[in-house]
């Protein structure tokens, strides 16, 4: 599943190349707004913990999940109720993202905004920083250590902070071999779709201070974040609880107080 989300959104982003070369989309993302430090945000104390709320119209595992018309509305819910990022999710065959979601959302609000897609290339990050984000995910198991050292440090050269996906405690070796300053536990097996809520405190530890923990995917309840707050999470990435909610800001506001 992974490997065919990745290159999928591989093959989408070789077709705008077409339409865009490599050279010009460097020269654009360069000339864009500067990018938030997430990782000084995430790192700031806070009374409960740090919400990332995620734009999220379906997905693998659960086909369509919310018909989401406006994703600057739904956005701008999300920083009302206290979020710290917003997530959209911009790809396009699976989760129906796209770009034109996050440059919406960009244009929407002034909190920081991540590009969450499977992405493998420098040209995909080239465009996450000219549509306007300030974080990107970057999935350890979808990438080798050299593609994932590569668009790691190529991503800090843009000034954009870098989530780094985990499942496993191998995986958190890899992240911090290339220096990740934000761990994202991801408790969904990609594989499975099980949920193991349980991950993030086996493998908070290996996390040293220092590093942004995140609590990634399932969160349901208020409950939920106490329990990962209390395991030593920074944050916690929401996508369909939220997206479910009548009352987006809200629900966004009784977890980011959640302590
Ligand atoms: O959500 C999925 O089904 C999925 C399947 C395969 C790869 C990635 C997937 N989700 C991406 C995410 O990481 C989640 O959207 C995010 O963590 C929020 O999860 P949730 O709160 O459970 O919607």
């Amino acid at each position: 599943m992974l490997d065919a989300l990745t290159a999928g959104a591989l093959e989408d982003a070789e077709a705008r190349r077409g339409d865009l070369p490599y050279d010009e989309l460097d020269t654009v993302a360069r000339a864009s707004r500067t990018p938030i430090d997430v990782v000084a945000l995430l790192s700031q104390p806070v009374d409960g913990v740090h919400v990332i709320a995620e734009v999220k119209r379906a997905s693998p595992s659960k086909g369509r999940i919310a018909d989401i018309p406006e994703p600057a509305a739904l956005a701008a819910a999300y920083a009302e109720g206290g979020a710290s990022v917003i997530s959209v999710l911009t790809e396009g065959r699976r989760f129906l993202g796209t770009l034109d979601d996050l440059r919406a959302v960009r244009a929407a609000v002034d909190v920081a905004v991540l590009r969450k897609d499977f992405l493998s290339t420098r040209y995909q990050l080239l465009e996450a920083r000219a549509a306007g984000a300030d974080l990107v995910l970057l999935i350890v198991a979808a990438l080798d250590d050299a593609t994932l050292a590569d668009l790691h440090g190529f991503a800090e050269e843009l000034g954009l902070s870098v989530l780094v996906e985990v499942h496993d405690a191998d995986e958190v070796a890899r992240a911090l071999a290339v220096g990740a300053r934000i761990v994202g536990v991801n408790t969904r097996d990609l594989k499975t779709f099980e949920m193991h809520p349980e991950r993030f405190t086996e493998l908070r530890p290996l996390i040293p201070a220092g590093v942004v923990a995140v609590a990634e995917s399932g969160v349901q309840s208020v409950g939920d974040v106490q329990a990962y707050k209390a395991a030593g999470a920074h944050a916690v990435l929401v996508g369909e609880t939220l997206v479910r909610d009548g009352e987006p800001a809200a629900r966004v506001a009784a977890f980011r107080s959640a302590s």
